[in-house]
């Protein structure tokens, strides 16, 4: 299986996000590692997912969990060493598994060479230019370009920070340790390109690529996705498209469809492959708090038409807080509300929390959102842990409560090390609801009822009905707010998914007029339902319940 070979393979495919650091520890130190990982690749390959999206994994201080990046082109050392990548790599592709990294564009570390060598100044001691002063955006005041907001408001005060050394300001989206690189200079993106291309020579199958919308900055703007940012992206797909076909772009664009959309650009100027659905995540969570899925079908609605050739990236949690920059003040205030009740569970602009802890561990509340994320136009991304229901600790620091240890078994450290709990990258969660002693793969392995063997399931199912992943998205009218109902429609096959966001039985009258003399049959049991007529039909679905059916 070559990318090359089936070049749109990620909009069917199902994504795993993981953190080497937290994954699996190979050598016994605390800290996961590709060894780790390589032995964990049949259970990724049981469980059903097709590619595996890594968060950083290059040398860094660590400052923003790999997201300041010291080296562009090499493993943290407590990760392994590149041959160990390599040996991954291999293995993961020799089981069908394809490998995406992440690659952070928009920022260095402040640890990294260029910048080290930025800040010594436009004009070095013996006269010469410095030609790395002009990888990074300074400035003699620090007033410039302020309508850009603040992103981590929890932290930083403002987006330019003096640094002693060079005499300047220079200027930084997220964390003061992460200044921007300046991407007015072609030989950033010259330096960016020839980082992916190293990878991309290696055998990886594509980049997550991070905070997208902040490359340039323009005054009197907000700094976010200006047309000399998609310049940029749109000469990264070129070089992708003309040098490594079939290797995937996504992107991170946290924002509004219509700014999103943007992204995909055009097929005759392409940009991503795919794009994160930002929009629609908070907006599931909402609705099962409303008992109300009118937010879910708006939305969906506002997504503008992609390219033949993107696809969406849905997802439920990831390694960051549940982002609220998407929705509505008043939206927010309610999903505050609703979700973070404890004021340690709030970060920035949004909620650290698990998937599990944030639906009170209700198995029917976990499974419903899985279906609707696994039924919903785009290709589904698991994080890490939530396929078996694994909790958080509010008590480590940002957003370091929901990368917690992968809990493998009942064993030392959940099975993740054989190190001590104490001495992992991250102490291994131990409390009696979702320590490692209770929620762990190995006993839900053994459990044909587990919520790993039930996502296992669902995952093969999806995989069946090509639909879910190409399907054309209809809402189906209904007279009940509480049921979210869409058909999934390719030239072979209509899919109807109906989904109950109430916490009690709920009756529901479907318009499926369109489809009388169909009779609906549930996917898993192939067990059929009464014939639909030319009246509005009727269902009726217990708590948080769902339906997968084929319009037959
Ligand atoms: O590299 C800096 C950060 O970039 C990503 O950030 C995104 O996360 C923010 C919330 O944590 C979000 O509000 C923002 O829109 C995103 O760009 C990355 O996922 C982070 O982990 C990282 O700190
Ligand atoms: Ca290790």
């Amino acid at each position: 299986m070559t990318s090359a070979a089936a070049p749109e393979w990620y909009k069917s495919a199902v994504f795993y996000e993981l953190s080497v650091r937290t994954f699996a520890d190979g050598n016994g130190d605390g800290k996961g590692d590709f060894p780790g990982l390589t032995g964990k690749l049949d259970y990724l390959r049981t469980l059903g997912v097709d590619c595996l999206w890594l968060l950083p994994f290059f040398p860094s201080p660590l400052r923003d969990d790999g997201y300041d990046v010291a080296d562009y082109v090499n493993i943290h050392p407590d990760l392994g060493t590149l041959d160990d990548f390599k040996i991954f790599l291999r293995e993961a592709h020799a089981r069908g598994l394809r490998v995406v990294g992440d690659l952070v564009t928009n920022h260095t570390s402040s640890d990294h060479p260029w910048f080290q060598a930025a800040r010594r100044g436009a004009v070095l001691p013996d006269g010469s230019p410095n030609e790395y002063h002009d990888y990074y955006v300074w400035s003699d005041t620090g007033t410039e370009y302020s309508d850009a907001r603040i992103i981590f408001t929890d932290t930083e005060t403002s987006n330019w920070t003096m640094d002693e050394q060079a005499g300047k300001y220079y200027w930084h989206r997220f964390f003061g340790s992460q200044p921007d690189l300046n991407y007015d200079n072609p030989k950033v993106v010259e330096e960016l390109l020839s980082a992916a291309r190293f990878w991309l020579d290696l055998g990886l199958d594509g980049f997550r690529v991070d905070a997208v919308p902040y490359l340039i900055e323009r005054e009197g703007t907000n700094c976010e996705n200006l047309t000399e940012t998609h310049d940029i992206l749109k000469k990264m797909r070129r070089m992708v498209d003309e040098e490594y076909p079939g290797r995937l772009l996504l992107a991170e664009a946290n924002q509004w469809p219509e700014e999103v959309v943007e992204y995909f650009g055009t097929d005759q100027e392409p940009e991503f492959h795919m794009c994160f659905n930002f929009p629609v995540m908070p907006r599931l969570y909402m609705s099962l708090k409303k008992e109300d899925t009118t937010s879910i079908r708006e939305i969906m609605d506002r997504l503008p038409a992609i390219p033949a050739f993107g696809q969406w990236a849905t997802f439920l949690r990831n390694h960051d807080e549940l982002t609220l920059e998407m929705v509505t003040d008043d939206e927010r205030a309610f999903m505050y509300a609703a979700y973070a009740p404890d004021t340690r569970m709030k970060i920035n602009v949004g909620i650290r929390r698990r998937l599990a802890p944030l639906l009170d561990n209700d198995r029917r509340r976990i499974e419903l959102l899985n279906t609707v994320l696994l039924a919903l136009p785009g290709s589904p991304i698991l994080y890490y842990g939530d396929e078996i229901g694994m909790g958080d600790d509010l008590g480590l620091a940002d957003r370091n409560g929901v990368r917690t240890p992968m809990q493998w078994n009942a064993g030392t450290s959940g099975g993740f090390s054989t190190a001590a709990p104490s001495d992992c990258f991250f102490p291994p969660i131990g409390d009696t609801v979702y320590g490692y002693g209770r929620v762990n793969v190995q006993s839900q392995e053994q459990d044909p009822s587990s919520l790993l063997k039930w996502m296992s399931r669902q995952l093969e199912l999806r995989r069946r009905h090509p639909g879910f992943a190409v399907g054309e998205l209809e809402f189906v009218g209904t007279d009940n707010p509480a049921i979210l109902a869409f058909t999934r429609t390719t030239p072979d096959e209509k899919l109807l998914i109906v989904s109950n966001f109430a916490g009690n039985a709920q009756a529901v009258h479907l318009e499926l007029g369109a489809y009388a003399g169909r009779v609906p049959v549930t996917l898993a049991g192939a067990s059929p339902f009464p014939v639909v007529g030319e009246e509005p039909y009727p269902m009726i679905l217990g708590k948080y319940d769902y339906y997968w059916l084929r319009l037959n």
